[in-house]
């Protein structure tokens, strides 16, 4: 009998067989990875599997070789121009080089996501990215400071709220702790998780950092021999015998054994 009290939400992201290659190279072979709403994914793999690419591919700025990737129920490679822009306005990135113009001010940096979308006045838009940066810990004392005034802590923070300042609902993460030292990696992993509770986010994020990995992820998609061999809980994830999660999760293994 079919469960008519289930609702059965559109997974966020879809991606169905999907190959790359480049030259005689092939990244990616028959890779299927669904990305339901609200959820947390840590992407990892080792050096060149493709973590990169499949992100890119995601954001559309990479056409795979074949297959099919479709966000938010849009496929990708039959999207227009107008249906890529809608998609954009529904999805952040925060990079893990580069995240900030150097040559503009903290708010300007929050607000020129507003600004490229000319549907507001400036004034509503310098509001909205004060309110964005205080999300982000960012007090408005900092507003008119330039990026190499700031930590490397508050960089990454002033990048989260101008990858929220079109409120998204997809958040896409690329190393979001990689150098941090420890007690700002683990504030800004307690920031994303408050944010991801508050504004129902689904984050998408990159990582090697394994204390953020099983601290913030609802599932952990492993990237190896060309495709998605696990995709899980961290804790089932954990158990798969393959080498690269043997070896990638050895150390928190140790850790379990160290404290049981
Ligand atoms: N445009 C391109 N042309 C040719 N080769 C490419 C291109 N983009 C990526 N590659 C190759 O594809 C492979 C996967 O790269 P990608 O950056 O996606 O890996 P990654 O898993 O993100 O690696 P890392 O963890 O080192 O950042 C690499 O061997 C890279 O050199």
């Amino acid at each position: 009998m079919a469960d008519t009290n289930s609702t059965h939400a559109q997974p966020v992201i879809q991606i169905e067989k999907l190959w790359t290659q480049f030259g005689e190279t092939v990244i990616h072979q028959d890779l299927d990875l669904t990305v339901e709403p609200g959820e947390i994914v840590g992407l990892v793999g080792g050096s060149g599997s493709g973590k990169t690419t499949l992100v890119r591919q995601i954001l559309g700025l990479n056409r795979p070789t074949r297959g099919k990737v479709t966000v938010f129920g849009t496929d990708l490679s039959k999207a227009n121009v107008n249906q890529m822009m809608a998609l954009q306005n529904r999805w952040g990135m925060l990079f893990q080089m580069g995240a900030l113009f150097s040559a503009l001010t903290v708010i300007d940096n929050v607000a020129l996501p507003m600004r490229e979308l000319r549907a507001l006045p400036d004034y509503l838009i310098k509001d909205a990215a004060l309110l964005k940066l205080q999300l982000a810990g960012i007090g408005p004392e900092h507003a008119l400071k330039m990026p190499s005034d700031l930590s490397g802590g508050m960089i990454k923070r002033v990048a989260l709220a101008r990858a929220l300042s079109l409120e998204p609902e997809l958040l896409f993460l690329d190393e979001p702790t990689a150098g941090l030292d420890p007690a700002s990696s683990a504030a800004f992993v307690q920031l994303i998780l408050s944010l991801h509770k508050d504004m129902r986010l689904t984050v998408v994020m990159i990582t090697h950092d394994l204390e953020s990995l099983l601290s913030m992820c609802t599932k952990i998609a492993v990237l190896a021999d060309k495709h998605v061999i696990a995709y899980d809980t961290p804790e089932n994830v954990m158990k798969v015998k393959h080498p690269f999660i043997e070896k990638f999760f050895l150390s928190a293994r140790e850790e379990q054994h160290t404290v049981g």
